[in-house]
């Protein structure tokens, strides 16, 4: 096999869903869910990588200048050269041009960008070898997957050879959760009722739909206005009743003492956790809440920027939910030692979906988690939102409630060609549409 990258394309993708609230929360009033899209082209008919980083709208712009910089250090490249010894690649990636590493490092725009590239290398590797990616993963040996991991900066919670040993652990048992899986699937959770921009009809609507689709966890957005906090969730208990699970998430609205103090008024609604309450970088306040207000379980990932972050997360005991985000770590690479770090400190792993193509690719994560990493479902719910997925080759499939193992090679994230041509921003039609009228 001897595939090279010849090139690498980025578009600027971007969905109105502001026009709809959908995707709507106390932080972010009006998200157009978005995506800079990746390609990596290779010299070889019908081979092609695709990745996408998560964005609301104008960045955008910004992710999509960040790609191009970052394409010399992945054009002309094997395939056969980056899977040799993968973590290598990954950590060339973050370090291999000190000028554009300045702008993180491993963190905001640079780190993204790099999200993309990676995760299109992976969705490359896993068409190339007919898998889909939590199947590549699962298939691999523990020293396989090792060395696709860069452990830098980790070491002192994590090394090479305790990884190994954690998964030597439960391999054991691996084909038995694989074979669970494809019956059965992996628990999943809708925020779709909840979205904070959504009239309080609309919301009893969504629920009432949720519970006739068979979903058992909801999240609910707050953070804007305690009263109506109050008001909504009652309204969602009046509809999921109590032996179903609620969740909040308040997008990262409030101080530590407003977190406590808020969420010792909404306990009355008994949720599972409250997500980003605070500041995402902090760490040590996130520790705080969480000793203030158990049993509520605290919750955050979407924006912790990388493994360093998540590491001291963990030594902190800040989090009752680790919820990391398939895009916003540098790709799947960082993703797999989080996984690690996380079992390790015994922190169930229920990833971020609320974006565009985030439930496409965290799915591919969970399953790994449960058959490989964790093997373990309890505490463990996936995200559902139920945008956007029609724009995918190969959408997410959902069982009551459940989300069905994908089965086409690559990373779930590719998108039909006239998605791509009708969202392009600003010229795609669909935007030329909008901005006439
Ligand atoms: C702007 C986005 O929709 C966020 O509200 C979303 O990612 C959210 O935090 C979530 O947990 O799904
Ligand atoms: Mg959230």
């Amino acid at each position: 096999m001897s595939i090279r990258i010849t090139h690498l394309s980025v578009r600027d993708i971007r969905f109105p869903t502001s026009l709809s609230l959908d995707g709507s929360d106390a932080m972010n009033s009006a998200p157009d869910y978005s995506a800079s899209y990746v390609v990596l082209h290779t010299d070889t008919t019908g081979l092609e990588g695709h990745g996408l980083t998560f964005t609301i709208g104008r960045g955008n712009e910004i992710c999509v200048a960040a790609v191009q910089s970052l394409a010399p250090l992945i054009v002309d490249l094997t395939l056969e050269e980056i899977v040799a010894d993968m973590g290598a690649f990954w950590h060339r990636f973050t370090v291999g041009d000190s000028q554009l590493r300045w702008l993180g490092p491993e963190k905001g725009v640079i780190h993204l960008a790099t999200a993309a590239i990676v995760n299109a290398v992976w969705d490359l590797w896993a068409k190339h070898d007919g898998k889909p990616v939590w199947k590549l993963l699962a298939d691999m040996t523990p020293e396989q997957l090792v060395r696709c991991l860069d452990f830098s900066y980790v070491t002192d919670v994590l090394t090479p050879e305790e990884a190994i040993a954690l998964l030597r652990r439960q391999a054991p048992g691996k084909a038995q959760r694989e074979a669970q899986m494809l019956r059965e699937g992996y628990p999943g959770y809708t925020t779709a009722p909840g979205w904070l921009g959504y009239s309080e009809e609309k919301m009893r609507q969504l629920a009432r739909e949720a519970i006739e689709d068979g979903w058992t966890h909801i999240k609910q957005k707050i953070g804007a206005n305690l009263e109506d906090d109050i008001r909504r969730a009652s309204i969602l208990r009046d509809e999921i009743g109590w032996e179903r699970t609620l969740m909040m998430d308040a997008n990262q609205v409030w101080s530590v003492d407003e977190s406590v103090a808020n969420m010792r008024r909404l306990a009355e609604f008994e949720p599972l956790w409250i997500e980003e309450p605070t500041s995402p970088d902090d760490i040590l306040g996130h520790a705080t809440i969480r000793q203030r207000i158990a049993p509520i379980g605290v919750a955050t990932g979407e924006h912790c920027h990388n493994r360093v972050m998540f590491k001291q997360m963990f030594q902190a005991g800040a989090l009752d939910f680790c919820q990391l985000d398939a895009a916003r770590l540098g790709g799947l690479n960082e993703v797999l030692i989080v996984l690690l770090m996380a079992a390790k400190y015994d922190v169930p792993v229920c990833p971020h979906g609320g974006g565009v193509g985030l439930c496409e690719y965290v799915q591919n994560i969970a399953l790994f988690d449960y058959i490989a990493v964790s093997a373990s479902l309890h505490n463990r719910v996936l995200e559902y939102v139920d945008h956007l997925h029609e724009h995918f080759l190969d959408p997410v499939v959902i069982r009551r409630g459940r989300y069905m193992p994908p089965q086409r090679p690559g990373y779930s994230i590719e998108m039909h060609a006239e998605t791509l041509e009708r969202y392009q921003y600003p010229n795609g039609a669909v935007w030329l549409d909008i901005n006439r009228a």
